[in-house]
């Protein structure tokens, strides 16, 4: 079954984009795929420069490690084609109804979702205050916090739900059903 909903999640480092997006899977379960636009690009790192894939995907300071420089070099892919990396994650991806994407980070990512799959998309966007994040493990890096892959939806304004995830956050009970109002179906 191709998916009937797919939600795009983005926010800032740190601000806990796979923490909640791993509790919806919960929530969904088999209904549900969570799809990394980052995947491929990690994929493909990793095999160039002989890295532990599955260390690069888990959250934690390996991925730090290269974060720098897969930026640069994803960014010189995308020049050329911007949907290749959502392409290829999406291909990758099952068919379940619910496709999640934890990771959007730019205009271009949004504007290749809606030009392929239209009205099935929704887009969320997870705010959370600094300190909080910090909390979190955030620590600012010049060339990582303030370039594009940061910072390029910082200015989007058609987010069809945005989630403070900070010290004013509901329970995660509450978020999940806000979530769950996206896709009324399912
Ligand atoms: N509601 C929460 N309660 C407790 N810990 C949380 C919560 N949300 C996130 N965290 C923790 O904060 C850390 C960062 O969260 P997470 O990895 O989800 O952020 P992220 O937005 O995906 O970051 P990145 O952009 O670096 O991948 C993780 O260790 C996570 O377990």
């Amino acid at each position: 079954m191709s998916p009937q909903v797919i939600l795009l999640f983005s926010g800032k480092r740190k601000c806990g984009k796979d923490f909640l997006t791993d509790r919806l899977k919960e929530k969904f379960g088999e209904k549900c795929e969570i799809i990394k636009i980052s995947k491929p690009i990690k994929s493909h790192w990793a095999k160039e420069n002989n890295l532990n894939l599955n260390e690069l995907l888990s959250d934690g300071e390996y991925k730090e490690l290269y974060r720098l420089a897969m930026i640069k070099w994803s960014e010189d892919m995308r020049e050329k084609d911007y949907g290749c990396f959502c392409r290829a994650a999406c291909e990758n991806a099952l068919d379940k109804p619910i496709w999640i994407v934890s990771d959007v980070r730019r205009m271009t990512d949004i504007q290749w979702f809606k030009e392929t799959y239209g009205e099935l998309v929704k887009t969320v966007r997870l705010i959370a205050d600094e300190e909080t994040r910090i909390e979190r493990g955030f620590q600012f890096k010049e060339g990582v916090d303030d370039v594009a892959s940061e910072c390029g939806l910082d200015d989007y304004n058609e987010w069809d739900l945005v989630i403070n995830y900070g010290k004013e956050k509901h329970s995660l009970e509450e978020q999940l059903e806000s979530i769950a109002t996206l896709m009324p179906n399912l």
